[in-house]
């Protein structure tokens, strides 16, 4: 599809040209104002499956111009919603080395540092992400916001490896590990909405599952995540580093966010 950026002439507000969901409603991220939450019962707390990989398995880091991801083993699934959701991905938003701020959600307007999600897709109803992509109950999201504090040694287990995917379409294979260490250690603790993709196409897709606990990173984590990696291919002779890659929050409208739990 059409090129799309998060700043310039292929920036947030032009998305919408090429990709018309962009300007569509149900849109994600959102701003979550804790007054306007509404608590539901049947929200039951987060279960991951087969989350618990072997080292002597690999997975795929890579960085698509974007973002850097890191694959899922496809036996990783949800057990907690109506639907299996099948793991397929995660990767990361992030600010800059000079405004250490770039989580997509924000709570009572406060920008986390960072923000991670995992990309689920609907593995009863469809065959793979692709197709899950732009149907209405085809995705899940679960997001980590991302503060700066206590060194990660779950973030360490696949940052050491992002030397070797500093530019775009770089990858590189490394030990699989327990993903259930990236996620703050309160599942049962979220907010959840009915929003989309928040890169172009921007599909009206997603059925968001927001922590409400944040994970920390070290500030030379985070500072990695930052400066070293770049949204441009090797041989450009001009490397454009690949920071604030977030989308601004969108309008709520008369969307309910809710939560798993009160007070
Ligand atoms: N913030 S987010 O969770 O909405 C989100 C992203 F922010 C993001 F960057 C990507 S991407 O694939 O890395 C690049 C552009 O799609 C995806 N990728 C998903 C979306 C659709 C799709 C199809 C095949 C493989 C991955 C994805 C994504 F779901
Ligand atoms: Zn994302």
């Amino acid at each position: 599809g059409a090129k799309w950026a998060y700043t310039g002439p292929d920036g947030e507000h032009h998305w919408s040209k090429h990709y018309p969901f962009c300007g569509g409603t149900f849109q994600s991220p959102i701003d979550i104002q804790t007054q306007l939450l509404r608590f539901d019962p049947t929200l039951r707390p987060i279960e991951l499956q087969n989350y618990n990989l072997s080292a002597n398995e690999q997975l795929t880091l890579g960085n698509n111009g974007h973002s850097i991801q890191l694959s899922l083993p496809r036996r990783m699934y949800l057990s907690s919603l109506p639907h299996r959701y099948t793991a397929a991905q995660l990767h990361f938003h992030w600010g800059s080395e000079h405004l250490p701020v770039g989580s997509e959600h924000t709570v009572n307007g406060r920008q986390f540092a960072a923000e991670m999600h995992m990309v689920l897709f609907n593995s009863d109803k469809y065959p793979n992400i692709s197709v899950a992509a732009d149907k209405s109950d085809g995705l899940a999201v679960l997001g980590v916001l991302i503060e700066v504090g206590e060194f990660n040694p779950a973030f360490a287990q696949f940052l050491k490896y992002i030397d070797g995917i500093k530019y775009k379409d770089q990858r590189v294979q490394v030990p699989a590990f327990n993903i259930r260490s990236l996620l703050p250690v309160l599942l049962d603790e979220y907010y959840r909405y009915d929003g989309s993709l928040t890169t172009p196409p921007c599909y009206p897709s997603v059925l968001w599952t927001v922590f409400k606990n944040p994970v920390t990173i070290s500030l030379k984590q985070f500072l990695a995540l930052a400066t070293a990696i770049y949204s441009s291919h090797q041989q450009e002779s001009a490397p454009v580093a690949m920071n604030s890659n977030y989308r601004k929050p969108q309008y709520t409208d008369n969307r309910v966010v809710l939560c798993s739990f009160q007070g």
